[in-house]
């Protein structure tokens, strides 16, 4: 288990030093259409579980929104204190 900032550590760290196999570089690779693509893929489907798949899908599709919109943030170049400074 980690928390949102470890998991926005661990992602830091491999865009800087692009491990092979890494998901998350592909991902970034990929640019900031596709990610953010995969980003309102994950939250309709966070959205859907909530409605009709019970709490742990809907667990298991927010911790996919989570990761998916921190690979957003790194492409984008935000920090954590970018976003939190706006909560
Ligand atoms: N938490 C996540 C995480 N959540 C979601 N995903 C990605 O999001 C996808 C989930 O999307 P879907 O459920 O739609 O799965 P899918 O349809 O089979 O996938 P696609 O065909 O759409 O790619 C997964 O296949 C992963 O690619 C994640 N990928 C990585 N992490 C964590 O990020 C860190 C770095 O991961 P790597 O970069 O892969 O080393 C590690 O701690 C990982 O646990």
């Amino acid at each position: 288990m980690k928390t949102f900032d470890q998991l926005y550590a661990e992602l830091s760290r491999i865009a800087e030093t692009r491990p092979a196999g890494s998901g998350t570089v592909a991902a970034l690779d990929a640019g900031v259409h596709a990610i953010g693509k995969k980003l309102v893929e994950e939250a309709a489907e966070s959205w859907m579980a909530a409605e009709h798949e019970g709490k742990e899908r809907t667990a298991e599709e927010i911790s996919q929104l989570l990761y998916h919109a921190q690979v957003l943030m790194v492409a984008s170049g935000l920090s954590l204190e970018d976003v939190y400074r706006h909560l």
